[in-house]
């Protein structure tokens, strides 16, 4: 069972396997968390609202990588700042997915041959085959490839920009590109397309007079383009004219950060840049490189090409899709490509190599080292090593038959989800008896009229024995659902875990008992307390926790006394300890209570929320009885 898409972000920084939705559950740490808990290293701060969440993360030995990133969170945190202040439209989340996307073009016919003729069919060459990847909103995708690749292809063709003939699917947030989309999607060429006579300030104003909506004041979309250029570090050259080719102006990363700001103006939710840091210095390039993490972080879905990123920029990456002559070979978490060419036979010649590197010579079919291990049945299978081609078709099948296949059931959301299950079944098994209950009372009228005439009510007989003669299905259908659960979630709980689980989910269909007997004893009729019994289960079970996670403030509280929230709080608390750490970035390590939907969640006190359970279990019993003590039933 997964929630549906939602709007509102509580992301992670790293989810090849997190839920295909923009909110990733607790469960994808299920099988990401590292148990052993020996990990040095430790981050901070992810905020609940994701959409503003700058994390910082120290690293593991990695002075470099802590370079970047303390740079990307300077960007991050003026992102956020400049984002707070004029954008007060709030940023709707993208998640994009393409799938099995291929690109023909028409060749024109050689000299020579008769364009006339039937026979002869038209020459064509596939750009793109069977290109398939998610992006979500928070996430920064690089794609890289050789020249010629199909990079600005695929990226055009995301951008909704491509003429002619796509074939496959592509989506956003499930819909296909729409004139709204359009409106949300900021593309930024290669070549910057800006008038050189203008100035920096004059060009983005103009931009921002031009570009933003009606209903913002001429002051208010000039300040916007003066905190653009704050925010992309322009302040120096504000003045400067922008130039060209026969003029002299800004430099070239100047004027690239130029055209990202015309971009930035609109604010939009998905940016796909063309090369933004080409023919730029390393420094300027990471400067680039770092802004658009940080506007990624901010809650933007941001693709860009990229034509070789050196080992400093590559690490900022969070996925990556590699190309080569259309075809894919590589496309997932950036920090894994290594993990998985090696377990594909391809090892870098030496250590410490820019990944960036290594894969464009994968995409050009140079494997420059192949593990000792891997060359016998390498040699099998290959007639000549050299052979470029065979190795890039051996990357590109083994591609199909080990990405292919998860990358399809992510785009699809085919991905396990246990947390949620056991929510789910917690809920549903709790109706059973909830409405079970309902009836116990207003059933038994007469014979507490006859009670009643004896001065003493009690929780009526039959119910109790309902509840005895119920009560071996209700224990073994929950712990048949844990275990089931727990088996297609692919977990091996420890045995207090498990036990645990399965105690506060017969918690919860107690506790939801008692409210179906509190229903019925109150209103004393069937009709109207089923009724009621739906709304609230409803209700309750949207603030649980578990669908919305940023539930406006006017009806936050009514978390407070959903026993949902409660169950789901203690089902996620159980299933990880304290010192437990997941795989947040390339050698960063994270605490799993500090993973945002977990922390939003707030697992600091579970004896609190066991306490309020015990109050809802003890509460709604006592409010039935109390009920039928001053109730006059007819
Ligand atoms: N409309 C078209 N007609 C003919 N060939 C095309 C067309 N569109 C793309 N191609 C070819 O498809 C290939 C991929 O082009 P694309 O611009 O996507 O590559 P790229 O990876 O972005 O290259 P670069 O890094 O050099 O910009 C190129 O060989 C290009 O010539």
């Amino acid at each position: 069972m997964m929630p549906p898409e939602q709007e509102t972000i509580t992301g992670t920084p790293n989810s090849t396997t997190t839920s295909a939705t923009t909110t990733p559950s607790p469960s994808f740490l299920l099988t990401n968390v590292n148990r052993s808990s020996e990990t040095g290293s430790v981050h901070a701060e992810p905020s609940c609202d994701h959409a503003e969440t700058s994390p910082t993360c120290s690293l593991g030995h990695d002075h470099d990588h802590h370079h970047n990133l303390v740079l990307a969170d300077h960007h991050n945190q003026s992102a956020g700042a400049v984002r707070s202040s004029i954008f007060r439209e709030s940023l709707r989340p993208v998640t994009l997915k393409f799938e099995d996307v291929a690109y023909t073009v028409n060749l024109k016919p050689r000299n020579g041959m008769n364009c006339f003729s039937t026979h002869v069919p038209k020459p064509t060459r596939a750009v793109l085959n069977g290109v398939s990847g998610l992006v979500r909103p928070g996430e920064l995708l690089a794609m890289l490839g050789p020249s010629g690749s199909g990079k600005t292809t695929l990226l055009t063709a995301l951008a909704g920009r491509l003429p002619g003939k796509i074939s496959g699917n592509i989506s956003y947030n499930g819909q296909p590109f729409s004139s709204s989309m359009k409106r949300k999607t900021g593309f930024v060429s290669q070549d910057d397309v800006l008038y050189p006579h203008l100035t920096v300030l004059e060009t983005l104003t103009y931009a921002a007079l031009l570009r933003l909506p009606k209903k913002l004041t001429r002051e208010e979309k000039i300040e916007q383009a003066e905190l653009i250029i704050v925010e992309l570090g322009l302040t120096r050259c504000r003045n400067g004219v922008v130039g060209g080719p026969l003029l002299r102006g800004v430099s070239g990363g100047e004027k690239k950060r130029v055209s990202i700001g015309q971009e930035m103006l609109v604010n939009p939710c998905l940016l796909l840049l063309d090369e933004p840091t080409s023919g730029l210095d390393s420094t300027t390039a990471q400067r680039i490189i770092a802004t658009l993490r940080g506007l990624a972080r901010g809650g933007r879905t941001v693709i860009t090409t990229l034509h070789q990123p050196s080992s400093r920029l590559y690490r900022m990456f969070d996925k990556v899709v590699v190309l080569s002559e259309g075809c894919p070979i590589y496309c997932g978490q950036a920090g894994r490509v290594m993990d998985y060419f090696g377990s594909i036979g391809y090892v870098p010649g030496f250590n410490f190599m820019n990944p960036a590197d290594f894969l464009l010579d994968l995409a050009n079919g140079i494997a420059t080292d192949i593990k000792q291990d891997d060359q016998h049945e390498f040699h099998g299978r290959l007639e000549h090593l050299d052979d470029q081609n065979s190795i890039k078709q051996h990357l590109v099948s083994s591609y199909k038959k080990n990405i292919y296949p998860t990358l399809k059931a992510e785009i699809h959301g085919n991905h396990k989800d246990p947390i949620g299950l056991l929510f789910f079944f917690s809920i549903f098994w709790g109706f059973f008896p909830l409405f079970n209950a309902i009836f116990a009372f207003p059933q038994e009228r007469p014979m507490l009229i006859k009670e009643r005439s004896s001065g003493m009510y009690r929780l009526s007989s039959y119910y109790f024995a309902r509840m005895a003669g119920d009560l071996p299905m209700e224990l073994v259908l929950p712990t048949v659902f844990v275990t089931v659960t727990y088996w297609m979630g692919g977990l091996k709980p420890s045995l207090i875990t498990f036990l645990l689980t399965l105690l506060i989910i017969l918690f919860n269909v107690l506790v939801s008992q008692g409210l179906g007997l509190a229903l019925g004893a109150i209103l004393m009729d069937v009709k109207q307390a089923t009724t009621l019994a739906s709304v609230t289960m409803l209700v309750f079970l949207l603030v649980g926790g578990y669908y919305i996670q940023k539930i406006p403030a006017f009806i936050a509280w009514l978390k407070y006394i959903s026993f949902s929230h409660y169950c789901y709080k203690l089902l996620v608390g159980v299933q990880y300890t304290d010192n437990e750490f997941y795989e947040c970035g390339i050698g960063m390590h994270c605490r799993v209570m500090d993973f945002p939907a977990i922390k939003c969640l707030g697992l600091d006190n579970k004896w609190w929320d066991v306490a309020a359970l015990t109050v809802m279990f003890v509460g709604y019993r006592l409010l039935a009885y109390v009920a039928l003590r001053m109730g006059q039933p007819q």
